[in-house]
């Protein structure tokens, strides 16, 4: 019923072939061992029906001793049932368990992976609901249609066959009501479906206001968001729970049903044989056998109705983790593309063009040498692409027009592993994970020993302060980095792009402005690390702007003026008018 319910809805039965391709089939010998051990409890279960019509006609005749020799064979099958039973939880819960795992783990692989482009068109959040709800949700319906269904259908089948054993005639007259139960049954499952993928959206949405709402809790207490926030996230979680009660709606007919149908199945059951008993052609035994075998099938016939609901739940997720899985890298490396090998370092931008989705070009027909070892400033107006030129270099997207080259080689033909490796960034919300300040450093190369952390550490002028925290390289930086400062955080990542001593440094210089000590120490280190490197800098000081080999001028995605401060300033053009407004009268 699950299956044809599925199968009305778009590509919900091909889903269903995949998911258990992809996370079931692996795990075949297990689940057939469980199959195994719900076939035998179902049989088990069956035989209760025969013991129970044989007592009943042993005792209406008179045989009371038959109870010395029923009552142990209860025993021992109840017994037989509940070990069963018990192997069949403990392994079907590890089997899930590692289903769950698995997916995840896939999960993450691929998104680690995948474009920044298509990974910064979803909110962190939603993105982690996929790992945690939707996985759960798939894995839950995995783990009813393995297991629950499997058993359900083998003890509505057995129990089928007690019936059949017992009244062939009357086993047919019920089963004749099952068509009743199935269309409904489809019908619900459809519009719980598309319930599903509604509420699974609308998880995630609420997921990231919530994260939104305490990730800028600073922010939002100093503003006074507080009633805005209330107001926000009140309207997310009732629209989860209007989705909520609908699905409610629809699936809590499903058992009413079931149990009117069943009633209706008793009742012409007993009306029948009651007057077959009374023209003596059934004894009290076979009324009392078949009935007990009814509403021992009632519970699993009622259970499957249901899974339908859980299915299609499950078929909702799954379509949401396959969304995601079936999203290729559009920034690959070619089969047997060979390692960059930075000599020079030397960059050129050849006619390049580059737009972000469908918007405005955010770079136009830029052409710009950088010579290697080169320092060159990036100067323009907001908005000018000056970010844009540095996301282009380590390929976090691709140019749209034009070529990008390092040394003479384009960027699209080199190992991305190595374009990356040549590549290290500075920016100014310096990103710390949660882990110890030493593991953050060492994020620059992998593999760096303690010595080479300590040593990057003291080159960019942080080895004094991490010395001092309780725990020194083994404190932990906090999330985000808070237990540290803004200037400690930055200075951490320049040690990291120290100890990766990549021959290309993107600098994005930090506009807030810090301590005097602090703004000297980092100036000091950045100088230190640029030395000998292409460095590219956002410049937002005028020191950096003055010793810059070369200044780009953006405007509007276009690279409009290059030169040195004094040619550029005397050139009167754009430069000259926004070193006017920026920095005349400051020292730098
Ligand atoms: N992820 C993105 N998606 C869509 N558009 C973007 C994205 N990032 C930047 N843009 C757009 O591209 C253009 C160039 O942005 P970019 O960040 O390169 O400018 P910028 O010169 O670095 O600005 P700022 O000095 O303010 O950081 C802008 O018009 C911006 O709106």
């Amino acid at each position: 019923m699950a299956r044809d319910a599925a199968s009305q809805d778009d590509g919900g039965d091909r889903l269903l072939r995949r998911a258990w391709r992809d996370w079931l089939w692996p795990h075949r010998r297990r689940l057939a061992l469980n199959i195994g051990l719900i076939a035998a409890f179902a049989g088990s279960n069956a035989l209760y029906p025969e013991i129970i019509r044989r007592s009943v006609d042993a005792l209406q005749a008179g045989d009371v001793g038959v109870i010395g020799v029923i009552a142990p064979i209860i025993v021992l099958v109840t017994a037989l049932k509940g070990g069963l039973l018990y192997g069949h939880r403990v392994l079907t819960n590890a089997v899930m368990a590692q289903v769950e795992a698995d997916i995840q783990t896939r999960l993450f692989r691929h998104l680690v992976d995948a474009d920044l482009a298509w990974l910064s068109r979803e909110p962190p959040a939603a993105l982690a609901s996929r790992f945690t709800a939707d996985v759960a949700i798939m894995s839950g319906a995995m783990r009813a249609v393995v297991t629950n269904a499997l058993r359900d259908a083998l003890m509505v089948v057995t129990l089928f066959g007690a019936l059949l054993w017992i009244d062939v005639e009357l086993t047919l007259i019920v089963l004749a009501l099952a068509p009743l139960a199935a269309w409904p049954i489809a019908a619900v499952g459809r519009r719980l479906r598309k319930l599903a993928r509604a509420t699974s959206e609308r998880v995630a949405s609420t997921s990231a206001t919530v994260v939104e709402s305490f990730a800028g809790v600073h922010v939002a207490k100093t503003y006074g968001m507080e009633p805005y926030l209330k107001v926000k996230t009140a309207g997310a979680f009732d629209a989860l729970r209007g989705l909520r009660v609908r699905a409610g709606q629809a699936q809590s007919l499903i058992d009413p049903l079931m149990e009117v149908l069943a009633g209706v199945a008793v009742a012409i059951v007993i009306w029948l044989i009651g007057a077959r008993i009374a023209a003596g052609e059934n004894t009290l035994g076979d009324i009392t056998g078949f009935v007990t075998a009814l509403l021992l099938a009632a519970q699993p016939v009622r259970a499957l109705g249901n899974l339908n609901a859980v299915v299609q739940g499950g078929l909702a997720s799954a379509r949401r983790v396959y969304d995601l899985l079936d999203q290729p890298a559009q920034i690959a490396e070619p089969p047997g593309a060979p390692a960059l090998a930075v000599t020079e370092g030397a960059i050129r931008f050849e006619g390049v063009s580059f737009r972000y989705g469908e918007g405005a070009p955010a770079l136009s027909d830029f052409t710009l040498d950088i010579p290697g070892g080169a320092r060159v400033a990036l100067v323009g107006r907001s908005g000018a692409g000056k970010s844009t030129v540095m996301n282009l270099i380590p390929r976090l997207y691709d140019v749209t027009e034009g070529r990008l080259l390092i040394d003479g080689r384009d960027v699209r033909e080199v190992a991305l592993a190595s374009l990356r490796g040549s590549v290290a960034v500075v920016s100014q919300d310096a990103v710390i994970f949660n882990d110890t300040i030493g593991a953050n450093i060492a994020l620059g190369r992998p593999g760096a020993t303690q010595g080479d952390i300590e040593a990057a550490a003291r080159a960019a002028a942080c080895h004094d302060f991490i010395s001092a925290l309780p725990g020194g390289y083994g404190a932990q930086a906090g999330e985000r980095g808070d237990r540290l400062s803004g200037g400690q955080r930055q200075r951490v990542s320049i040690a990291r792009a120290f100890l990766r001593d990549a021959p290309i440094l993107l600098l994005d210089e930090a506009t807030s402005a810090l301590d005097a000590e602090s703004e000297g120490a980092i100036r000091a280190a950045l100088d230190r690390l640029s030395e000998g490197r292409t460095t590219l800098i956002i410049a937002h000081r005028l020191s950096t702007i003055l010793d810059a080999d070369l200044i780009a001028v953006m405007d509007r995605g276009r690279l409009v003026e290059q030169g040195r401060h004094e040619a550029l300033v005397s050139e009167g053009g754009l430069y000259a008018m926004l070193y006017r407004m920026q920095f005349e009268g400051a020292t730098g």
